[in-house]
């Protein structure tokens, strides 16, 4: 029999692409996302990382090629920025049943599994970075979604918060096994299990593991000499010992987070 089992499909774009008013937005994108698995998206402003992400969760239709979804499939989505009135109170737990009628005993189960459960009656403005996204994650979890889409996920968020991110999707994808798809704005780090990189341009520039993007011709040729250097790849890795304060025991290097090009907080 053969062991390799092939994980089920939860959306594929063939030859996909949108037009507006004349212009082509982006065009010929193949790909699929199947469960588990990670996708991340790059490629530079305007180059149709989003208009992509929306061919996939149906919120653009393709003019061009097709899209198609796993029936009654669930995206739980973590956007770029929310559109708060920030001058009104707002605690966690309301932002949290702003979208759907949540009962405690989910928000709390929710908010456990980000880590995030001493936020529950904290003011949604007073959140440091790291810990607003982690309430967003913890708020497109909470719908049990196959397919998380994570918009620049590390924003405003400083280095170790990135780390700690970073962990929080390879540990949210390991326990419910939902797909991922990701888009990196600023090309500054792909998660290392990120299982295929597509680098966009109008089209697909290339595309394949990160280290493999790295390296390739094309992505060389859009960005230059400095994209070997842009493009860190953060991995994680398993074979070190922690100390009781979670710092990695004789290695400061440990998450092997290349740090050219990387920006700060
Ligand atoms: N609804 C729309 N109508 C017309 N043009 C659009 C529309 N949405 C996006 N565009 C244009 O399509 C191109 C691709 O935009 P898109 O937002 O997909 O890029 P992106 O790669 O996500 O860029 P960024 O990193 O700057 O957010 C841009 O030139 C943008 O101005």
């Amino acid at each position: 029999m053969n062991a390799i089992v092939q994980r089920e499909n939860l959306i594929t774009l063939s030859n996909a692409g949108v037009r507006r008013g004349g212009r082509v937005l982006v065009e010929g994108v193949d790909l699929t996302i199947a469960r588990g698995e990670i996708v991340t998206l790059i490629g530079p402003n305007g180059s149709g990382k989003s208009t992509t992400a929306k061919m996939a969760t149906g919120v653009m239709k393709p003019d061009m090629g097709s899209v198609t979804r796993k029936a009654g499939l669930r995206i739980g989505y973590v956007p770029q920025k929310l559109s708060i009135d920030w001058t009104l109170p707002l605690t966690v737990d309301r932002l949290m049943t702003l979208t759907g009628d949540f009962g405690a005993g989910e928000i709390d189960a929710a908010l456990e599994a980000v880590g995030a459960s001493r936020l529950r009656r904290a003011a949604v403005q007073e959140l440091s970075g790291g810990e607003f996204q982690r309430v967003l994650f913890a708020r497109a979890m909470i719908r049990k979604p196959d397919l998380l889409v994570l918009d620049e996920p590390v924003q405003g968020v400083d280095f170790s918060g990135e780390v700690a991110l970073y962990e929080l999707i390879r540990q949210i994808r390991n326990e419910t096994q939902a797909g991922v798809l990701m888009i990196s704005h600023d090309l500054h780090v792909v998660m290392a299990e990120t299982d295929t990189v597509i680098c966009l341009n109008g089209h697909v520039c290339c595309r394949g593991t990160p280290s493999a993007v790295k390296k390739s011709p094309e992505y060389l040729a859009l960005f230059g000499e400095r994209a070997a250097q842009t493009l860190a790849i953060y991995e994680h890795h398993h074979d070190h010992e922690h100390h009781d304060d979670g710092c990695v025991v004789g290695d400061e290097h440990h998450h092997g987070h290349e740090h050219a090009g990387h920006r700060h907080g």
